[in-house]
């Protein structure tokens, strides 16, 4: 029994369209910060009190009052709590990062400093002891070296909008801002099967047995787009086991490879028609990844078929897979650069062609070996170039990252 095509190929466009308007982004929750990386901000990242909260040295020296020299009269260390008030002509030792004592008017870096008494001689007189009592001079300009207290930002300034990808830099802010938990939407759960009898998961390929290549791309994908993957499940060509698997995912989206197409092993369409799912896209008019389809259950999950040419499926994920992964994260869909194509690229009269490419300063290069069911070119590209149905050649072309978590770049 086939149920293939009961719509006709969808435009690459509109398919990424609709994978996106066919999720619902996931509910937001406060979560601790270790918790939070890959998940994307559901309000607006607010600094709660000033940064820095007080007055800090910006290099290892002495903070000095007034004009020099200027007795030493302690030290301040990195732990240490907010030292005495400084005198005019008094110092303090003081390491980076420090609050400065109150009163002082400049840091005056060690390697600036000269110091006599019981500590000189070294040029480097800060560190550990006081050397209370000896002089130090050199020059320090008011306000030198100083990092000032809200000079990041001050108490209730809008940092970060929400929609922001928590990523290492975004975690680390909200460290450095005291904030201890994140109001987040939080990383899809992403559930893989991988389907084919003929597929093998160690040594070479031969007649009837083919190494899974999908199975060891997806998990990085998934990370890439911001999901949670489980672990790769394998299943036979069979239908009675694809229903099984596909009614029992515990997941927001199901990425189903090797069952697209209309053979007789190829069961996505009746496991998902058994099930009672609404089939959403039922091919998408690009090369790579025709076969790609979405379908919906009742319950919201999504289920996506990748086709089984490894780079059709890799395209399909980049296509209707990040679309999808991105409005559960509610985010918006990627917005594609634009790169020349100063050698120009063949287009297809009716369908998108997702060209493996090199991006240069002077635009993008094709690196060949871009069939569907290699993975040579795309090995060794920096993108696909998304060129559009055409009568001629583009000689300018759209880029979809192969990193789906890269923040966005331009050309
Ligand atoms: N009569 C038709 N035949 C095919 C059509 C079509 O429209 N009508 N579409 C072709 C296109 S385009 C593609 S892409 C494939 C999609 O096939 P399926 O998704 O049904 O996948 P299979 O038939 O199982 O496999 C196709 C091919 O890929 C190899 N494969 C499968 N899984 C893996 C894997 N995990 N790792 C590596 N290689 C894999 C499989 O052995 C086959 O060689 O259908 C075309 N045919
Ligand atoms: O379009 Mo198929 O998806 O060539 O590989």
């Amino acid at each position: 029994m086939r149920h293939r095509h009961a719509l006709a190929a969808m435009s690459w466009d509109d398919a990424r369209l609709t994978a996106h308007a066919s999720a619902t982004p996931l509910k937001p929750s406060s979560v601790p910060l270790a918790e939070a990386g890959g998940s994307v901000l559901a309000t607006p990242l607010v600094a709660p009190a000033a940064v820095p909260p007080v007055d800090r040295a910006a290099m290892d020296g002495y903070a000095v009052r007034g004009p020099g020299p200027w007795r030493v009269v302690g030290a301040v260390m990195a732990a240490s709590g907010l030292a005495d008030h400084l005198e005019d002509g008094q110092a303090c030792s003081i390491v980076t990062g420090a609050a400065v004592p109150p009163g002082t008017t400049s840091v005056l870096r060690d390697e600036d400093a000269s110091r006599s008494g019981s500590r000189s001689g070294s040029g480097s007189g800060s560190g550990s002891g006081s050397g209370s009592g000896d002089l130090v001079a050199g020059p320090a300009g008011t306000g030198r070296h100083i990092r000032r207290a809200g000079e990041e930002c001050a108490a209730g300034e809008v940092l970060l909008r929400a929609g922001v990808v928590v990523d290492p830099p975004v975690l680390g802010l909200a460290a450095s801002l005291g904030l201890d938990r994140l109001t987040v939407i939080s990383q899809p759960r992403v559930t893989a099967l991988v389907t084919g009898d003929e597929l093998v998961h160690r040594g070479p390929s031969g007649p009837g047995r083919v190494r899974d290549a999908i199975g060891p791309m997806l998990p990085g994908l998934i990370a890439r787009a911001g999901g949670i993957a489980s672990p790769v499940a394998h299943l036979p060509d069979s239908r009675d086991a694809l229903i099984e698997a596909l009614a029992s995912a515990d997941a927001e989206l199901v990425l189903v490879s090797g069952s697209s197409a209309s053979g007789p092993a190829d069961h996505l369409r009746g496991a998902l028609a058994a099930l009672g799912a609404e089939l959403i896209i039922d091919g998408v008019a690009c090369r790579p990844g025709h076969p790609q389809a979405l379908a919906r259950f009742n319950d919201g999950r999504l289920v996506l078929g990748l086709p089984g040419n490894p780079l059709a499926a890799l395209t399909a994920f980049l296509t209707l897979g990040v679309a999808a992964l991105h409005r559960l994260r509610g985010l918006g869909l990627p917005v594609l650069p634009v790169a020349p194509v100063p050698g120009g690229i063949a287009c297809h009269p009716h369908t998108t062609r997702l060209v493996p490419v090199r991006v240069g300063p002077q635009g993008v290069v094709p690196v060949g070996h871009g069939g569907s069911a290699m993975l040579r070119g795309v090995a060794g590209a920096d993108a696909l170039a998304v060129v559009d149905p055409g009568p001629a050649e583009a000689i300018a072309a759209r880029l979809l990252s192969l990193d789906p978590g890269a923040r966005p770049w331009g050309v």
